[in-house]
């Protein structure tokens, strides 16, 4: 049986790092499903109303991109989706049960796709898809019911297909949401760059880390990328409220997702510990909060009970016996709230 012998294919599902590596790098896979849904003729994953589903965990960053970017642009009812449990065991992610009562939220449920009644993991979508895969069980997962197959895995691609490939689908007020605008695309790329090597991954080098030089070279190099997002907000900030003015784009989605995580979970599960957002980085939890508390799809689709417990009890090598700290109280300041700022001085 798949899976009997070791956790996956290629080892123990908590090997962030490969075993053996010198280096004690996080080093994260390419994602393996990389068909897109398409509007051309002829296209073999075409837009239809109620044909996909998306598998999320709402604890996930790269897939609550997805979900947001789902919800912004209206495809609640052309798109359905339900979310794992929050641990995640040897086996990977699994779907919740009837019987489990602590992990609330919408569409925290079995797998509700006609055919997989007997599916109880994640992994069981990916063998249904190709049973010789040998990759991880990541989120997201596009899935595809009419031909039971995985369009994609990647969430900056599903994020992109979310925004224009769906438009024949929805009303005219969600038509015109762009997160990839034409006139914006070269400075989105650029941000996207070092965005997701050194904000989006780099919490995650820094926490997979397993030597003290893996680890001191990716958190500085992640603080060091958020005091560069600092700037660009605080000199924008008469423009705004999002990342390029008024609208807004992929880079919010992209970077809100690891911003709202960072106070809750990165700072210590992850030793992010630099600085925090809230007392660290005026600009940044400025616009983080504005997204939360003043457009609903972000709020929506952030469920900390799912980020806070997944983290620190899913990762028995870095905290063995699964405690989930308290704080911090609350996991999210009021949109009015303003810190006294400390440390932050444009340089540490
Ligand atoms: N490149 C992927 C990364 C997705 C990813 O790493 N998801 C994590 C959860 S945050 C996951 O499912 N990990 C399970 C595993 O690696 O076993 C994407 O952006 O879609």
């Amino acid at each position: 049986m798949k899976g009997a012998a070791q956790d996956t294919p290629g080892g123990k599902i908590t090997d962030w790092v490969k075993p053996g590596d010198p280096s004690g790098e996080f080093k994260r896979q390419q994602s393996s499903f990389r068909d897109c849904i398409s509007r051309e003729p002829g296209a073999r994953f075409p837009p239809e109303k109620g044909r996909y589903h998306l598998y999320v965990s709402y604890a996930c960053p790269w897939a609550t991109r997805v979900l947001i970017a789902r919800k912004l642009k209206g495809l609640e009812e052309v798109i359905s989706f339900s979310s794992v449990h929050w641990h995640m065991g040897p086996k990977g992610w699994r779907f919740p049960t009837a019987d489990d009562t602590d992990a609330a939220g919408e569409n925290v449920v079995p797998d509700p796709v006609p055919g997989h009644e007997k599916f109880t993991h994640l992994r069981d979508v990916y063998f249904q898809a190709n049973p010789q895969y040998e990759g991880r069980f990541t989120v997201p997962v596009l899935y595809d019911k009419k031909t039971q197959t995985i369009v994609n895995n990647e969430s900056s691609e599903i994020l992109r297909m979310f925004s224009t490939e769906f438009n024949d689908l929805v009303d005219e007020k969600h038509r015109t949401i762009d997160f990839y605008p034409a006139h914006l695309r070269a400075q989105i790329d650029e941000t996207h760059e070092w965005q997701y090597d050194l904000i989006n991954n780099g919490v995650y080098k820094s926490g997979f880390a397993t030597t003290q030089q893996a680890y001191e070279k990716a958190v500085v190099a992640l603080f060091e990328a958020l005091d560069r997002a600092e700037a660009w907000l605080e000199k924008t900030a008469a423009e705004g409220p999002y990342w390029f003015g008024q609208t807004i784009t992929e880079v919010d989605i992209r970077l809100f997702v690891t911003i709202i995580r960072f106070d809750p979970v990165y700072v210590q599960h992850f030793k992010c510990n630099i600085r925090d957002i809230r007392s660290g980085y005026p600009a940044l939890h400025r616009w983080m909060r504005h997204l939360y508390w003043t457009v609903p799809a972000f709020r929506d689709m952030t469920n900390f009970l799912h980020i806070k417990n997944h983290y620190t009890r899913s990762h028995p090598q870095i905290n063995p016996h699964g405690i989930t700290p308290v704080g911090p109280v609350p996991d999210i300041l009021p949109l009015d709230q303003e810190v006294v700022v400390v440390g932050y001085q444009g340089k540490r």
